[in-house]
């Protein structure tokens, strides 16, 4: 998990399995996992490309997920470079 990348990386993945999203300042790839996510596959969709962290910890998931997300890491998120976060717009 050495690769870091800018918002502007992760906002190309938005595909249903080419799916990116930044989870506390983590960049994980959820293209394999989509299929299993409890919560189902739209509400990732939906999060496709964008800063997850707020819709991750909004339902309150188990450390069982946290695990989970670990294991989802492709790299870190670098704040000083690229566009500015788009979920904040
Ligand atoms: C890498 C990211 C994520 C992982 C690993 C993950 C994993 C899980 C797991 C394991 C559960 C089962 C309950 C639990 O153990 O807490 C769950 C449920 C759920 N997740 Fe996620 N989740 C992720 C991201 C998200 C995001 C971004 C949303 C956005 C809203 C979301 C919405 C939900 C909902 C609504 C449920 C409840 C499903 C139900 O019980 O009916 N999850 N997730």
């Amino acid at each position: 998990m050495s690769r870091t990348l800018t918002y502007a990386d992760v906002a190309a993945h938005t595909a249903r399995h080419d799916l990116y999203v930044i989870i506390h300042s983590k960049v994980l790839d959820l293209s394999k996992f989509i299929d299993e996510h409890p919560g189902g596959e739209e509400v990732l969709v939906d999060q496709g490309g964008k800063d997850a962290t707020d819709a991750f910890e909004d339902v309150g998931h188990s450390a069982d997920a946290r695990r989970i997300l670990d294991t989802l890491a492709i790299g870190t998120l670098d704040r000083r470079v690229g566009s500015q976060d788009s979920s904040a717009l």
